[in-house]
């Protein structure tokens, strides 16, 4: 254990480790895609509802439970004072702790397959973990060459969201395809905040991450691009009358997302400082989620 170990205090290494806000990406989807439903067919099943929402936090936490893992397969985590392997000092322990979350959470939604008698559902959640082990697990490992960002979008977002939309629903809308794009452009700004701080590491084990290939400065401006897309996007799709007007109030979230950029311009070439812009993104992802959820709702 190293000096800095060691003034950290443990329940901090804890919650770093267990990162509580961070299921917000999980949460949001569900919110996003049922309240869609509801705007469409005015029907709401609150068990299938919340079962999804709690086999999608299972299935998150076996995400990073097993990327603490495979990350210290690769030795990329070992300044990473709170992986949960470096914490607990078992790979093995972890490895199978993730694997029960990832069963837990698939047996839920295995459950909404079963209560709807079609395999729709679970083959469009097994495609997301697939992304997600893509993403992290041998023998891809493809966010160490810089493409996490397409599948978080692609899993949080189309995919995901396609899922839920069909657990209420039994058929597809192009309107749940339009804000999931929103969705998924969202979260993805969450995984590359993540990198700027990791910099050093990541070269030194190897990982090519978008902030690797593009140098912190102009990672910044792209976040800003990609932050500021998503509110005309919002706007457009309601002047095409896709999302009704109550949408607009995602534009809230804009406190946010201006102290975001803010803050992530001035201290990109700062680990110890901007390593937080990735919890402004989840604030970001949280209240732009929540409030066009309720803009669908309200419509
Ligand atoms: C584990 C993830 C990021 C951590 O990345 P990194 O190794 O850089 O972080 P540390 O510094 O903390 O080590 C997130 C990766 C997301 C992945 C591409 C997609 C996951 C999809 C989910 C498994 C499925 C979600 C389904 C949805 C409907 C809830
Ligand atoms: O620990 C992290 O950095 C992240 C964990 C996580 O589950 C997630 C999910 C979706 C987008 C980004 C992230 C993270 O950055």
């Amino acid at each position: 254990m190293t000096t800095n170990q060691l003034l950290i205090p443990k329940s901090k290494l804890w919650m770093a480790a267990i990162k509580p806000p961070m299921y917000s990406v999980a949460i949001m989807p569900i919110w996003v895609g049922s309240a869609v439903a509801f705007a469409d067919t005015n029907n709401f099943n609150g068990v299938i509802f919340a079962v999804f929402m709690t086999a999608a936090i299972f299935i998150l936490a076996w995400e990073n439970i097993s990327n603490d893992v495979f990350d210290s397969e690769t030795g990329i985590d070992k300044n990473k004072h709170h992986s949960l392997v470096n914490l607990t000092g078992s790979k093995q322990l972890m490895f199978w702790l993730g694997n029960l979350f990832l069963v837990l959470g698939l047996l839920g939604i295995l459950a909404i397959a079963f209560l709807q008698t079609d395999p729709m559902v679970i083959g469009l959640i097994l495609l997301c973990c697939f992304l997600g082990y893509m993403y992290q697990g041998p023998p891809f490992r493809l966010g160490y060459q810089g493409l996490g960002e397409f599948l978080c979008f692609f899993a949080f977002g189309p995919v995901g969201m396609s899922a839920v939309y069909y657990s209420q629903t039994q058929t597809w809308s192009i309107t749940n395809l339009a804000a999931s794009v929103i969705v998924g452009i969202v979260t993805s700004l969450i995984l590359f905040c993540s990198h700027f701080h990791q910099v050093e590491d990541d070269i030194a084990a190897g990982k090519r991450s978008p902030i690797v290939r593009l140098g912190t400065a102009k990672g910044a401006k792209v976040l800003v691009w990609f932050t500021a897309i998503i509110y005309p996007f919002i706007l457009l799709f309601v002047v095409l009358e896709f999302f009704p007007v109550w949408t607009l109030l995602s534009f809230f979230s804009l406190i946010f997302a201006f102290k975001l950029c803010r803050h992530v311009l001035a201290n990109h070439h700062l680990p110890d400082q901007v390593s937080n812009c990735k919890f402004i993104a989840v604030a970001v992802q949280f209240w732009s989620c929540l409030l066009f959820g309720l803009g669908f709702i309200l419509g």
